[in-house]
């Protein structure tokens, strides 16, 4: 039974459909009413408990997860679950593990680079968990630089097998997540070497471990890599080191879909595209620019409740002090926040609609949009995680000092979260792939190639290089072409000046390295306004609810104003806008966080957190946190007693002795 709701007073002011909103959020009336009883079965379930996690040593933490993953498997097969409920149900058990490497890389690089042969040997033994998978292919050496992978398979045509080496310590393959301690299988990612000539960077299924007692194969050395940043956080997962000694696997190990090697060690291309073989990590980036406004949703709705909850100054007359979420200052910290959860939600939405029709595309050979999905997934991954990451650490700070407890939730969030910054690409790498296909789309302009989906609008450069923005009120900031023709126009600017800077090097080369920072620029306004756009999109269609339209207007708009206002630079020095117009965005901003201000918490209650997935007392759904947080204090084990463990040794003869000093 729910007690007080302290923050009733705020849902009563409410001025939109928070059920519709609901629905808006989760995607589809399905998706919500699925991760809703998936979030509930994990919140009552007593063994998903997160209650103590930070405080566990690596050991007992990492039992604890193997419990936990054992637990959520065992709950699937009684439930006969779904792989969709299955995903949403480890999602809520909210502790990284093997098995998201399992579900997340393993099954689907094999899905996508795998021949039908491999595929059906492979995945029935995966997907009922009778192997268990990882994705090794970064090394101690080489993470960024695939191509500069240095683990060999070489072909041996007499006993039809590859052998797998690691010829240097660089060459160990160190960070892959679920190797260190659980997986038996990994896709081992290595220089293909057949009579004696080079053939690039492939992948190989790996048995690592006895599927009997465990214990790693012959030849193979594999371990754990270490303690990684913060309490809890991603020390629930074994990232490993491994290391090859002339370990043998059969010829039908290699993932073939993109190129076969034969039995006399002939290799054969298949019509298939070399960049395949990058085809996972395609796949995950997209999945990761979703979960990237999962985690942002989490700490803005820690810190919008926590905001109305917390009151400081302002009480003249000995009424009632301010609630900190009426400050402006913190409004204009918060609400773009707010605004980004919901905008990343949409572009991720629309990134997995992306990603479904290339795969579509690909199986009927048409590979004409590959090059543009890797751009997409590429920079909206770098764009929503640095964002994200960055956002949950204002949220910490918009809680002020209790956001730093480890009971507000948010610096376990923040722990776990920011590596998303570097895996899957470190995020200035990927930018550097999107001024790549930037500045290459720029330079085919001339030719009468015309762009298509995302970049579109560099096929109007011209009329773009010589708009001019007709804002003459705040309200005018409201019209979606309005702000559309602001992105566009700073974008397609940005990126001509960087390609008319780039035709300045004799060697391209030379002047992509030397331009680099400014190129990372150009690619940063491509995808915010490809979040702008998508976000706009949205907005087109016929979304159901009282009132709920308008609050996605309002959010959308905030997004859209506040990178133009903390983008200011670009737009004024491209000349997009004047500085009266960026004088009126801001007072349109303002205004919109005034008409924000009375839904944000219904706001955030469309998320549908459980208290159980939030893991934060600032952020309970009662907003009854004072009594919490006092009670949470009394918990540390440091309060187990009252005269701490130590007072004895230390506390008391440093006491005595300043006694005889004193006396002295
Ligand atoms: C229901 C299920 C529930 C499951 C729930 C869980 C879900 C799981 C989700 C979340 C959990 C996450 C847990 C953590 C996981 C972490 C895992 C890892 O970290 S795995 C390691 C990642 N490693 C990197 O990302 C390396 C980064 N490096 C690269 O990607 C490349 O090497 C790159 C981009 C830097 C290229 O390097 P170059 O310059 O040497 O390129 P060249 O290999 O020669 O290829 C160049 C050509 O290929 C294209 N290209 C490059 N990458 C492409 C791609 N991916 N797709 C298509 N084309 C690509 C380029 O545009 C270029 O094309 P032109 O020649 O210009 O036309
Ligand atoms: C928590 C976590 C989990 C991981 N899980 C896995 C996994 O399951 N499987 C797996 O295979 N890997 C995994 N990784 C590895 C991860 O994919 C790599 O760390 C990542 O791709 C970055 O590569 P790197 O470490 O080599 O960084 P580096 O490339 O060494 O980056 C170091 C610095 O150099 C800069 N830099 C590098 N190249 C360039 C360039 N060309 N131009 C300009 N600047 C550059 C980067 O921006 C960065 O600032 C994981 C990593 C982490 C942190």
């Amino acid at each position: 039974m729910k007690g007080v709701d302290h923050l009733a007073h705020e849902r009563n002011k409410t001025e939109f459909d928070v059920d519709a909103m609901k629905i808006v959020w989760a995607g589809s009336r399905h998706a919500f009413e699925l991760s809703d009883r998936m979030a509930r079965l994990v919140a009552s379930d007593p063994a998903f408990q997160k209650d103590g996690r930070i405080r566990l040593g690596r050991k007992e933490l990492f039992k604890n997860t193997l419990r936990k993953a054992a637990h959520a498997w065992k709950r699937i097969l009684e439930l006969h679950l779904t792989e969709e409920e299955a995903g949403w149900l480890r999602n809520f058990v909210d502790e990284p593990s093997f098995t998201d490497l399992h579900w997340g890389m393993f099954v689907p690089a094999i899905k996508g680079q795998g021949t039908d042969e491999q595929q059906q040997k492979w995945l029935p033994l995966a997907y009922k968990m009778q192997i268990i998978g990882s994705y090794a292919q970064t090394e101690l050496g080489h993470g960024s630089n695939v191509q500069g992978l240095e683990t060999t398979a070489t072909f041996d045509p007499e006993t039809d097998e590859f052998v797998i080496h690691s010829p240097t310590l660089t060459s160990s393959k160190w960070w892959p997540g679920g190797l260190g301690k659980v997986s038996t299988h990994a896709i081992v990612y290595a220089r293909l070497i057949t009579n004696g000539q080079e053939h690039g960077v492939h992948g190989f299924i790996v048995q690592l471990r006895s599927l009997d007692d465990h214990m790693p194969i012959p030849g193979i050395t594999i371990g754990d890599i270490g303690m990684k940043f913060g309490n809890g956080a991603y020390n629930t997962m074994d990232n490993g080191v491994l290391t090859f000694d002339h370990i043998r696997i059969p010829r039908n190990q290699m993932l073939m879909r993109v190129l076969q090697v034969t039995r006399e060690g002939k290799c054969v291309k298949s019509n298939v595209p070399r960049q395949l073989i990058y085809g996972t990590m395609v796949f995950v980036r997209q999945t990761i620019v979703a979960d990237a406004s999962t985690a942002l949703a989490r700490a803005v709705c820690i810190a919008t409740r926590y905001s109305a909850v917390r009151r400081q100054f302002g009480s003249q007359d000995g009424g009632m002090e301010t609630q900190v979420i009426d400050y402006k200052t913190q409004q204009s910290r918060l609400f773009p926040l707010l605004a980004s959860a919901y905008a990343f939600r949409f572009v991720g939405e629309w990134l997995k609609w992306l990603y479904t029709d290339v795969t579509q595309r690909l199986q009927a050979n048409d590979f004409s949009i590959l090059p543009e999905a890797h751009a997409c997934t590429a920079g909206l991954k770098s764009l929503t995680t640095t964002a994200t990451a960055d956002a949950i650490e204002e949220c910490r700070k918009l809680c002020g000092g209790h956001g730093y407890l480890c009971a507000s939730g948010l610096p376990e969030l923040f722990a776990v979260y920011v590596p998303a910054c570097t895996y899957e690409g470190d995020n200035v790498v990927l930018l550097l792939q999107v001024a790549r296909f930037l500045m290459k789309t720029v330079s085919q302009l001339g030719s009468g190639k015309k762009p298509v989906g995302t970049t579109a609008y560099l096929g109007r450069v011209q009329d773009l290089l010589q708009c001019c923005c007709d804002v003459q009120t705040a309200e005018d900031w409201l019209k979606p072409s309005v702000v559309l023709e602001a992105f566009e126009a700073r974008s397609a600017r940005m990126c001509v000046a960087r390609a008319q800077n780039l035709s300045k090097f004799e060697n391209p080369e030379d002047g992509f390295a030397e331009l680099s920072a400014d190129l990372v620029e150009a690619s940063v306004a491509h995808c915010q306004l490809i979040v702008v756009s998508k976000f706009i999109d949205k907005l087109q269609q016929d979304i159901p609810g009282k009132g709920v339209n308008r609050q996605l207007q309002n959010l959308c708009y905030i997004y859209a104003l506040n990178l133009l206002h903390k983008y200011l630079g670009d737009f004024l020095s491209t000349g997009c806008i004047t500085p009266k117009q960026a004088s009126l965005a801001n007072d349109q901003l303002r205004s919109l966080y005034s008409q924000i201000r009375p839904n944000a918490i219904a706001l955030v209650d469309a998320f549908n957190y459980t208290d159980h997935y939030l893991g934060s007392v600032l952020g309970r759904y009662d907003g009854n946190v004072y009594p919490k947080l006092y009670e949470e204090a009394w918990k540390d084990p440091l309060n187990d007693s009252v005269v701490p463990d130590g007072y004895h040794e230390y506390i008391h003869p440093m006491l005595k002795q300043q006694l005889r000093n004193a006396r002295l």
